[in-house]
């Protein structure tokens, strides 16, 4: 499969070709000044979690996304400052912005403005596979990163995710199968992003997050991300003790993505 040119795959490719142009317009020495000279202290996305979880709640990372390749436009009516002001009353732990342009129609202004508007920290959601973008997410406001097993090497993921503790951030590490979670787990990670959509396929399948429970060890927290749609989902993975939630085709089909949000959860 991986001959293939998947949907990922293409994805990486042009990320890799974006990357360059970004570092022609702005070094990654002028990025670093920006982070200084922005002076801003992460906020802790991991214990924003937590403190849902502490109180027996939920803990959903609501997702701020216009469009995807595998369901073209999702959002027509796009206010990413609305949206996050919706999510943060409706009761969101933290929030996720995708960043990626060419794919998923996002923006790094996306990142910014709703830093800017609401206190609850945001994962930059976008294919990180280079230093640059790390120092990128920080410099534009984000509290965590995301890192995506499938398309990093393990040499690379490793280091992404120290230069990414070192800068402040969060991570959230996530993997798809049986060996990428193992690859995940030789890292001193306390979140484990389970992808119920196969990103070389697009397929999902929420028996991901339950095939793959068995193997974490009890002091990781487990986020099931994607294709969570109905409070029967929900209930279906707290009754496997899985209580962090990546969600965002859902809430943004919704013309009011907090209430939508409040609605599945509570
Ligand atoms: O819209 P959904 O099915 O609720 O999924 C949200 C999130 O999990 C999904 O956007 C996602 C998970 N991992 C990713 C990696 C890249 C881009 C997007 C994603």
């Amino acid at each position: 499969m991986m001959n293939t040119p998947t949907i990922l795959k293409k994805i990486v490719e042009r990320k890799f070709q974006e990357i360059e142009e970004r570092k022609a317009l702005l070094s990654i020495e002028v990025l670093k000044d920006q982070i200084q000279a922005n002076n801003d202290t992460p906020r802790g996305f991991i214990q924003a979690i937590e403190s849902k979880l502490g109180q027996n709640s939920a803990a959903v990372i609501a997702e701020i996304k216009k469009a995807s390749p595998s369901k073209g436009v999702i959002r027509e009516n796009f206010n990413p400052q609305e949206i996050a002001l919706s999510y943060k009353k409706g009761g969101a732990a933290c929030l996720s912005v995708l960043t990626d342009v060419d794919y998923f129609q996002g923006s790094d202004a996306y990142l910014q403005d709703v830093r800017k508007t609401v206190d609850l920290p945001v994962i930059r959601k976008d294919f990180i596979v280079d230093d640059y973008q790390v120092f990128e997410a920080r410099a534009i406001g984000a509290d965590c990163i995301l890192l995506i097993v499938a398309c990093l090497e393990p040499e690379r993921l490793s280091h992404l995710y120290n230069l990414a503790v070192e800068l402040g951030m969060d991570v959230l590490v996530e993997v798809h199968d049986a060996a990428e979670l193992q690859t995940a787990l030789e890292l001193p990670i306390r979140l484990v992003g389970i992808n119920n959509r196969n990103l070389h396929t697009f397929e999902v399948s929420l028996d991901t997050t339950f095939d793959l429970l068995g193997t974490i060890p009890d002091d990781k927290i487990v986020v099931t991300e994607s294709g969570i749609h109905t409070i029967d989902d929900i209930a279906a993975m707290r009754g496997h003790n899985v209580n962090a939630f990546l969600v965002g085709e859902s809430l943004m089909r919704a013309d009011d993505p907090g209430e939508r949000l409040a609605e599945m959860f509570l």
